[in-house]
């Protein structure tokens, strides 16, 4: 029988490690508790999938997650990567963040090998903890040579995510993470069924690596929203924000008050954003706002917490307002 995949999970905190008084805290509990070697050995059914081994990177909730953290994850799972001898990565995670730090890792780790980011909605202490089986889902995939060339993926409630396209969309239910353009295949009982492709650029297909990447440049987000003030806009101008997300409204609308204030900041040199607090749909250039005129970049379908992670790994390459759009057209 030939020897199983090698699959190293590296463990971040979140609910999946978390911990309740009682099987009836589904939501009252404490995230980031239990070490992986525990989580290990309380899933001896992922033996039958893959060897697995362990690694404590962090144990935080991923509210707490700052550019340092997604630094040395990347440089970990990069380095992990490279060794001969894994064969797929599981990252687990607190779920709030969780889609940006896939999206990270989709956009600057050079590997084809499968990378799998999962979380869980209940702790493991909780009655119908979905932990157990979102983990095992996510060894599952990392062991699986198909996993392989399809970017970052989440696995969550069954399904296969892009890391990409995945946010988190409930704050309670398992059924929490989903994409607009769909998931790309599920898990059932181990098994994998692929059904489609990311389209957009990512790991080996993509112009940056976190091997390059020594820091990550501030870069910030507005929210837009009725009786919209300039003060956040200007707050960050003065804080030296090299580029500002502007979460509109709509199709990315921005406040005819709000407008002067950010024309300034694009005047000091810091690249404008247009994304949309909308959960779905894509932002249009020059519809709106006339981007070719204000020279300001459009976020595409990014929802605003994603447009900041791509916004500061363009930045470490790019000052161009032209090649940012590119790359967010691209990525
Ligand atoms: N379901 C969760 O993982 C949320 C717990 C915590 N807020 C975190 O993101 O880590």
């Amino acid at each position: 029988q030939a020897a199983k995949p090698h699959v190293v999970v590296l463990a971040t905190g979140g609910t999946i490690a978390g911990a309740g008084a009682s099987a009836a805290n589904s939501a009252t509990y404490a995230a980031a508790k239990v070490p992986v070697d525990k989580l290990l050995a309380g899933l001896p059914e992922l033996s039958s999938v893959a060897k697995v081994s362990g690694e404590q990177v962090f144990q935080i909730a991923s509210e707490s997650f700052t550019n340092e953290h997604l630094l040395k994850l990347g440089q970990r799972v990069s380095a992990l990567a490279k060794q001969e001898d894994v064969d797929g990565i599981v990252i687990t995670h607190g779920t709030d963040t969780l889609e940006e730090t896939a999206y990270f890792l989709n956009l600057v780790v050079r590997t084809a090998k499968p990378i799998v980011v999962v979380g869980s909605m209940r702790p493991g202490t909780a009655l119908s903890a979905d932990g157990a089986l979102n983990l095992y889902d996510a060894v599952s995939v990392a062991a699986s040579k198909d996993a392989g060339g399809k970017g970052v993926l989440v696995t969550m409630n069954d399904e296969i995510q892009s890391g990409r396209d995945v946010s988190k969309t409930i704050n309670i239910k398992t059924e929490a993470f989903k994409s607009q353009w769909g998931p790309l295949g599920m898990v059932v009982e181990g098994r994998n069924y692929w059904f489609r492709a990311p389209a957009k650029r990512h790991t080996t297909g993509s112009e940056f690596n976190i091997d390059d990447i020594q820091a990550l440049p501030a870069v910030d987000i507005v929210y837009g929203y009725g009786n919209m003030n300039t003060t956040g806009i200007e707050a960050y101008g003065k804080a030296g924000v090299k580029a500002l997300i502007h979460a509109g409204t709509g199709n990315g609308s921005v406040a005819a008050q709000a407008v002067p204030a950010l024309q300034a900041l694009r005047a000091q040199g810091v690249q404008v954003i247009r994304s949309a607090r909308v959960p779905d749909g894509f932002v249009l250039r020059n519809a709106e706002q006339p981007d070719d005129k204000y020279d300001w970049v459009v976020a595409h379908d990014l929802r605003p917490q994603k447009a900041r992670i791509l916004a500061m790994v363009a930045l470490t390459r790019t000052q161009d307002s032209k090649e940012l759009q590119r790359i967010f057209w691209e990525y």
